[in-house]
Order: structure tokens, then sequence, then C-alpha cells
């Protein structure tokens, strides 16, 4: 199975567990009812054998004793079960409470995680660790807190109540006792090991099960399908090896550890039986002490498997911990409002909205993705974009036009140079409030598996329902909802899959119309529509782009060709700017593009473009 680049050491010790103590924090008073009804569970349970030992030594001496002592009994046991409920009712809802509180902290941060991060980390991973690691957590933490403190007090209690009933016959158990806790100590570790491996395993299976079925398509059209179930078969038997060592330790450590009990158990019993027979103590006496040692090796066996199981603990623990360790892409959030300073006039209709344009400014801006740090992705790029200006960014595939709109978006930072905003450097505004003045529509846009209507109002979700249905009139997504039974509250299906290309596109254009940003950045918005549909669409965008900044990039010239400026990318690298005629004069890469679209005969011609006709 392929290692994991982002693997941590193993961390060895279970003390990891300690760093949920803010999440105990919050719950101090139930916590304090925990550990009164762990006390007096454990209290009660010790001194059961003390009854066993009355009945046996005082009550057959009369009705009376026996009657009492039987009601004492009675009642005894009935408050050690009452206080046993209480605590692991009180262990549950605690440990419940605190994965609920320890798993959201960890989702919302992982909402605030860099692309950098998401680059490098599989998402299949960060959906196993909220999922797996948290069930673990879920089943795990509730036995830690119910068993191993009451088992650590049983344990002591049982020892002490041992030593005060015959000190003799406590030299086997003291033998024994080292013995056990070295064989328990170095399975717990153990089992931590493979548990861990477990754990990365089953987060590879669920990234192979994501990406596999997120492809499914892809997979099934280049029959992929018998070299899929291999890879998952063989990553399937991987996590079998671990489970089998795991399933190994646990079970030599069971056999050794209730072998030297039962050791133990049989030289203390013979022991006492001899005193008994000599009229040194009473039958009730030695019932009593082994009464107490068999609590005492029940709770030692509990320890040894509550060790297992912090190890568990500590390892699902220390994964999630791991998430919330890396560092968020921006800290205090802004509240999602609208930024009432930049809009100018607000009518009735959302299209006749006016927002004050921002004015761009690149300056000298560099920048290589941190996976291919060796070469750059954009180089020394400089240019001024004026406030309510249309640019459109062209150039091959991989020239960069995507890579300026993110750096922009701030999902990455520019390795030199930087972007300023309103002559604003982008770096200092708080990240809300960046991207709330901005609106993209991608070239693969996402789409939710929600309905139509829910899918744009993401947009503004307190947006009117004049504005949504004037963004769904606008973007021509009425042209197909209103065929849809359902019209806008028909449900799209996981990633928009009941929907065409262009639909979805037009869905993401609703999302901007509605958002009615600053800058307008559309990144190929059109480039899945057929011709009538995207004409329609320029137009909407026409009204849309008219009052803002906005930022195109595509492959068709046609789309861009009326840009008041074109900016010609060639390998992350700005080589020309200028309108459709002068680029077709001044540069020779664009007039190459132009000519392969036949769209150098689209303006008037120049001498640059007799020469190019010629
Ligand atoms: N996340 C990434 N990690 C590493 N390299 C990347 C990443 N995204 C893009 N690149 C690389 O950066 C360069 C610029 O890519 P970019 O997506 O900006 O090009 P583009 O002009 O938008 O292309 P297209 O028109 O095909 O969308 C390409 O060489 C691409 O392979």
């Amino acid at each position: 199975m392929a290692q994991n680049p982002w693997q941590r050491p193993v961390n060895k010790n279970v003390w990891v567990l300690w760093k949920l103590k803010p999440f105990l924090q919050t719950r101090r008073a139930l916590l304090l009812l925990y550990v009164l009804a762990l006390l007096l569970s454990a209290a009660s349970s010790l001194v059961l054998p003390q009854g066993a030992r009355w009945m046996l030594d005082k009550g057959f001496h009369s009705y009376s004793a026996l009657i009492w002592i039987s009601i004492a009994l009675l009642g005894l046991g009935l408050f050690t079960v009452a206080m046993r409920a209480l605590r692991d009712a009180l262990a549950t809802w605690i440990g419940q409470g605190v994965v609920a509180d320890f798993r959201t902290a960890v989702f919302s941060h992982a909402l605030h995680l860099p692309a950098v991060f998401y680059e490098v980390f599989r998402t299949g991973e960060v959906i196993s660790r909220l999922s797996s690691d948290v069930t673990i957590l879920r089943f795990g933490l509730t036995g830690v807190l119910g068993r191993s403190l009451q088992s650590g007090i049983t344990l002591i209690g049982a020892l002490a109540l041992m030593a005060a009933t015959m000190p003799q016959l406590i030299i086997p158990g003291m033998v024994a006792l080292p013995l056990l806790v070295f064989i328990n100590l170095k399975s717990g570790r153990l089992q931590r090991r493979y548990s861990r491996k477990e754990q990365d395993c089953l987060a590879d299976l669920s990234a192979h099960t994501e990406e596999s079925v997120n492809g499914i398509r892809v997979i099934q059209a280049l029959t992929l399908e018998p070299q899929t179930e291999e890879h998952y078969r063989r990553d399937i038997q991987f996590l079998l090896g671990q489970v089998w060592s795991r399933v190994m330790v646990q079970l030599w450590s069971t056999f050794l550890t209730g072998g030297l009990v039962f050791l133990a158990l049989s030289v203390m019993l013979y022991w006492g039986g001899l005193a008994v027979l000599h009229h040194e103590v009473g039958i009730g006496v030695l019932a009593a002490f082994l009464l107490y040692a068999l609590m005492a090796a029940t709770s030692l066996a509990a320890l040894g498997e509550l060790w297992g199981s912090m190890a568990r603990l500590a390892g699902a623990t220390e994964r999630l911990l791991a998430l919330l360790d890396e560092t968020p892409e921006a800290s205090a959030p802004v509240p999602l409002v609208q930024d009432s300073a930049s809009i100018l006039v607000v009518n009735s209709g959302l299209l006749a909205q006016r927002v004050r344009p921002a004015s761009l400014c690149l300056d000298n801006v560099s920048f290589s993705y941190p996976s291919r740090s060796d070469s750059s992705a954009i180089a020394h790029v400089s240019l001024d974009i004026a406030a309510g200006e249309t640019v459109a960014f062209v150039g091959a595939s991989g020239a960069g036009k995507s890579t300026v709109f993110s750096l922009l978006l701030r999902h990455y930072q520019p390795s030199q140079g930087c972007i300023l905003l309103d002559g604003v450097d982008i770096n200092t505004l708080p990240l809300r409030s960046l991207r709330r003045q901005l609106a993209v529509v991608p070239q693969h846009p996402v789409i939710f598996s929600m309905s139509i209507a829910e899918n744009i109002l993401m947009a503004r979700p307190d947006a009117s329902e004049v504005d949504l249905q004037e963004a769904v009139h606008a973007a021509q997504v009425d042209e197909f909802s209103d065929r849809l039974k359902m019209r806008l509250q028909t449900h799209v299906g996981e990633k928009g899959v009941t929907l065409s290309g262009g639909q979805c596109q037009r869905i993401a254009i609703a999302r901007a119309i509605l958002r009615n940003p600053r800058v307008l950045i559309l990144d190929e918005a059109t480039s899945a529509l057929d011709a009538e549909n995207e004409r329609i669409i320029q137009e909407a965008l026409g009204n849309l782009t008219a009052q803002r900044t906005t930022l195109v990039a595509a492959h068709r010239l046609a789309t861009v060709i009326h840009a008041s400026r074109i900016a010609m990318l060639d390998k992350g690298r700005l080589i020309a700017v200028g309108n459709h005629r002068e680029l077709l004069d001044i540069c020779p890469l664009y007039r190459q593009f132009a000519q392969l679209q036949r769209l150098h005969e689209k303006v008037e011609d120049g001498p640059e473009l007799q020469k190019i006709r010629a």
C-alpha cells in the first residue's frame, strides 16, 4: 500500500488523550457527578465481599442474623447497581458530548484549511478521519471513561482489602502482578501500533473508494473494473494483515494474563485452604479474600483491555488532532453581509443594482504550485485593471489563466509580488471580506446535492424571491427548470448528476448574478453552452459586467473579442496586452490563435490583417 506522504510519526504514548481536556472542561458539573457515582459504585462493590463473609461466618448462627444480613446485602446490591447505572449513563453522555464537540471542531477547522492542504491531503482521507476515527472515539471514549477509573479504584481497593483480610496470601498476587502489568503494557503498545496502521489503511481505502465511486463512469468507459477491484482487494488484504497481527497480540496477552491469574488464584486457594483446615481463619474470611482476589484480577484484566483501547483511542485522537494542528487559511471570519460601502444605488431589479467596481493591480506576480515548486505557473505578471474594465485572459491550455484567478481569490499566495484591490494588498484584507467582493463562474461548477433553487441561493442565502427569479431568468436557468415537474425545487442529485454540463454552468452563472459582486470572474463560464444559449447568456452577462470589473478567461476568442483589453499569457508570462485589433498587429501568438479560430476576419481589415490574409 502506498505510504501517505502526510502521515506523522507514531506517537508512543497515550497522553495525547489529555489534549481532549478542553472538551471535558465544559462539562465540569457532569464530570463531578460522574466521579461521585464512580467512587460510590466502587466503594459499594468493595463492601459486597464483606457481606459474603458475614453471611458465611455469622449468617447461619440464627434466623434473625440470616434475615438482617440478607436485607443488608440486598440494599447494598441495589445501591451498587444504581450507582453503576448512573456512572455508565453519565460516562456515555459525557463521552458522546466530548466527541460531538471535538468532531465539530475538526470539521469546522477542515472548512477553513487552504487549497494547499487539500492538494497534499486527499479528501477521502479527511472524510475517513471524520468518520472511522470519530467512530473509534465515540465507542471508545465512553468505555474508557466508564471503566478505567472504576477498574483502577477497584484494583487498589481490592489489593488493600486482600492485605487486610489475609496478608500472607497476597504473596502469590504480588509475584504475578508485575508480570501481568508487563504483559498488559507490552500488548497495549503493540496493539496501538497495529491499530494505527489499520486506521491508516482504512483511510487509504476510504480515499480509494471515494475516488473510484466519483470516477465510476471513467472506470467503466475504460473497462478498468478488474484493475480497480484488484487494487481494492490488495488494500483489503493489507488491512486484514494488520488486523491479524493485532488479533494475535490480543490472543497471547489474554492467554498469558488469564493463565497467570488462575495460577495465582490456585496457589492462594490452596494456601488459604490449609489455614481454614488448621482453624487459623474462618471460611468466610477465605471466601472474602478470594472474592477480593477475583475482583483484583478482573479489574487488572479490564485495565489491560482498556490500555489496548486507550491506545486505539490515542491513535484516533492523534489523527484528528493532526487536522486541528493544520494552519487555517484565515482567522476571524467576517459576517457574510453585503459590502454596503461598495453599493452605490440599489434599485428594485437585481441586474439594475449598481455596485462600485474595484480596480485591480497585479504587481510583478510570480507563483509556483507547492507540489511543483521547480516550475512557475505564473512569472512576473504585471497588469493594471481599471475599475469597471473588462479584461480577458487568453492563452493556450496551461498558460496560467485560472492560476491568476486562484491568486486573486487567495487560494494561494504569490511567491513574489502582490495583488492590489483598490490599491490595497489583498493579503491585508480579511479573507471573507475579499471573497465577498468577488464572484467566480468556474470552468467546472460544483453543484451540490440539493434543489436548483438552493444551489443558486448558496451565493446569497438571504436573497429575496424576486432577486432569485431575476437571476434564474438572466442565466437562462428557467429555460430548463420550467420543463421540470418541481421546477426550481427539483433535486439535482449528487454533483448535479441529473443536469447537463451547460445547465450546471447556468446555475453557476445565476449564483454569480445573485451575488452581485464588485469583481466578476468568468473562467470559461460558457464553454459548455450551445451557440444559442451562449448568445442569450452573454447578453445577460453583458448587463452584469457593464457595471463591474470583469476578468474573463476563454479559449474561444469569439467570447472575448469585444473585451476592452485582452491579456495574452504564454507559459505563465504576460506577453502582450491590447484590444483584439491591436493584438492582431503586435502579437504573433495571438494572431496564430485568431487564425486558428478564423477570427482575424472579424474586425475591419488593417494593414497587418491584410498581411495575414495574404
Ligand atoms: N494544483 C496544481 N498543482 C500543480 N500545478 C498546477 C495546479 N493547477 C495548475 N497547475 C499547473 O499550472 C499551470 C497553469 O495552470 P492553469 O490552470 O492556470 O492554466 P489555464 O491557462 O487556466 O489552463 P486551462 O485553459 O486548460 O484551464 C499548468 O502548467 C498546470 O499544470
